[in-house]
């Protein structure tokens, strides 16, 4: 058996909306096809990805880079001992040859995405989802198909007020979800506040908010926010300083008690065990959010869960960013916290298969092979258009 054939395709997911960083309005992913010979139910096996959200499409990379080291390598050096799956590990390590260490960001996200094309494929040709092959291969045997998710969203948007705001959230706590969450640090902090208060006013027991302000405060502004933010019990209080700053992330932890949460920003091991090490987070309260497409994959996300073990942090406290299928594959396999959800963005590519509920903040995932691409009719129609 053997891969025939990697596809790909820049996709626009462009949107208006704006975090306390970034607009939307030209953003892009990479859809990739790994096309195999295996033939199930009549088909060759195609394994689907796409590089989540926030960075743009990698093409390039692909196709000058991965795409024909993947294709030019000895098929027998890309599947595993029993000589009938391809081996996620050993195609990974053919990726990644001749690349030096460091400066991860400039090659994960390609990775990441032929990765999780790869692992669709695995779990398609073992005949199961791929949270059940993930439990029984590297967790506890068995899975929990039942995850919390959150709804993201409260992005800046022109002419955007306080009651479209408490509209939109309204709408995730009327679609089950029970933690929502909403970007701040793009409006003066006394905005803010009544931004988060409108929010909070329509919450009800149980029901919590999460803020984000996307990497976007030096310390002393973060420590402002912290002030602010502390009597509102907030769900967690999301990137406040740059992605790659610990000192300030450490030193913020003086002044917030409440949870926090970071990591979508970074994207190998070595970046998150840093993070452990210098980031000041702890292990009983805050939370780790790294994306597994933006990071090189699942292959190395399976190292920073083994690094997180090391140092004392349970798989417990990681809920990925992105919003994607894979990283809910994670989640009920491997027992990780949760997932995030945007109920409303970055469509057709985020969400869950056609017909999945949001009940009590919880999804329970289908039992489709894969990752569950095909469940979902509008993101399927897209990546077979990459692969045909
Ligand atoms: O606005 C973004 O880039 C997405 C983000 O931070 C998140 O989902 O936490
Ligand atoms: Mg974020």
């Amino acid at each position: 058996m053997r891969i025939v054939d990697i596809r790909e395709q820049t996709a626009p997911i462009a949107s208006a909306i704006a975090n306390a960083y970034i607009d939307f309005s030209k953003m892009t992913c990479s859809v990739v096809a790994v096309v195999t010979d295996v033939v199930r139910d009549g088909k060759p096996v195609v394994g689907y990805g796409f590089n989540s959200n926030g960075r743009y499409g990698q093409g390039a990379l692909i196709r000058e880079r991965f795409r024909p080291r993947l294709l030019e390598a000895d098929p027998m050096a890309l599947i595993d001992a029993t000589g009938e799956n391809l081996d996620p590990h050993k195609i990974w390590a053919a990726m990644m040859r001749n690349e030096k260490p460091g400066g991860h960001g400039e090659r994960s996200v390609a990775v990441g995405t032929i990765d999780m094309a790869v692992w669709d494929a695995v779990a398609k040709i073992a005949g199961k989802p791929l949270f059940r092959l993930l439990a029984e291969r590297y967790g506890t045997g068995a899975a929990d198909p039942r995850v919390f998710v959150y709804a993201a969203g409260g992005y800046y948007y022109p002419g955007k007020g306080l009651e479209q705001l408490t509209a939109e959230m309204r709408g995730y706590l009327d679609r089950g979800y029970t933690v929502v969450k909403m970007k701040i640090g793009g409006a003066p902090l006394a905005d803010d506040l009544k931004r988060i208060e409108a929010v909070l006013s329509i919450l009800g027991p149980g029901q919590r908010l999460a803020v984000d302000a996307n990497g976007r405060f030096d310390l002393e502004t973060a420590v402002a926010y912290a002030k602010a933010l502390k009597p509102y019990d907030l769900f967690w209080y999301e990137e406040a300083g740059d992605p790659l700053d610990y000192a300030l992330q450490a030193a913020l932890a003086a002044h917030y008690p409440n949870a926090m949460a970071t990591g979508e920003n970074l994207f190998s091991m070595q970046d998150a065990r840093n993070l452990i090490r210098y980031g000041g987070m702890r292990p009983d309260r805050d939370w780790l959010q790294f994306d597994c497409a933006l990071s090189y994959g699942l292959v190395e996300y399976l190292r920073t869960i083994e690094m997180l073990k090391e140092n004392g942090w349970s798989p417990t406290r990681c809920i990925p960013h992105g919003g994607h299928q894979m990283s809910l594959n994670i989640a009920a396999g491997l027992g990780l916290g949760g997932n995030e959800s945007y109920p409303d963005l970055f469509q057709p590519y985020g969400g869950f298969p056609d017909g999945v509920k949001v009940v009590d903040g919880h999804i329970t995932m289908p039992e489709l092979p894969g990752i569950g691409f095909e469940g979902k009719a509008d993101l399927i129609k897209a990546m077979r258009a990459v692969a045909e």
